[in-house]
């Protein structure tokens, strides 16, 4: 049984590219980077085999847990690679000439779950550096703003199943991300963002 057929474009299977030609970095979508029966394998098997785990942090004053699930896998304090993940990234990695060496994954449940506008951490290294992210499952908007340029408008981007997206090194300078809450009735989405980083303080 193949999962998330509400994408026709999966029939023709044929990686669609799409530059988004932002200003003051770079921007790349590829849909059905992964092919469908990929996708769908890699769907099940990360929902089944990570340890998940909800995260909460300090806002207010309060402590709330995060909307969301996720694993941290590379370096010294992450979770050991997976044969999949390492799979996973070797494909991404034979296409930007890139070498990561941590992933974080996010487990979106359903509509309700969701990440908060935000630019991701500067690694230790006081560099920023692409990262790559990628999708299996529902299909969520990936919404994308520059942080003082109001004249660029603000992007929508459906991730859909199988698509890779690499951020180039000066988005998270330049640009917040965030990914909202639907009504829609929906099932889950596991995102995974591949990072080049030597320590890591806070996750995001
Ligand atoms: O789920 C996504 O597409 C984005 C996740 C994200 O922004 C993050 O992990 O920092
Ligand atoms: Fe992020």
């Amino acid at each position: 049984m193949l999962l998330f057929d509400d994408n026709e474009l999966f029939d023709e299977g044929k990686v669609r590219y799409i530059d988004y030609a932002l200003p003051d970095t770079s921007l790349v979508l590829r849909e059905q980077f992964f092919s469908r029966q990929d996708s769908d394998r890699y769907y099940r098997l990360l929902k089944e085999n990570t340890p998940w785990r909800q995260h909460s942090r300090k806002m207010y004053d309060k402590i709330l847990p995060d909307p969301r699930l996720i694993a941290y896998y590379g370096g010294d304090k992450g979770l050991e690679w997976t044969q999949d993940l390492l799979d996973i990234k070797a494909k991404v990695e034979a296409v930007c000439g890139l070498n990561f060496n941590r992933v974080l994954l996010n487990y979106y449940r359903d509509g309700n779950d969701s990440v908060a506008w935000h630019s991701d951490t500067l690694p230790a290294d006081g560099m920023h550096h692409p990262i790559a992210s990628v999708t299996f499952g529902e299909t969520r908007l990936f919404k994308v703003r520059h942080k003082t340029r109001k004249d660029i408008p603000q992007l929508d981007i459906p991730l859909t199943h199988g698509s890779f997206l690499l951020m180039g090194e000066s988005m998270q300078e330049h640009y917040e991300h965030h990914v909202p809450k639907t009504n829609r009735k929906i099932g889950a989405r596991i995102n995974l963002t591949f990072r080049i980083s030597d320590t890591i303080k806070q996750v995001y």
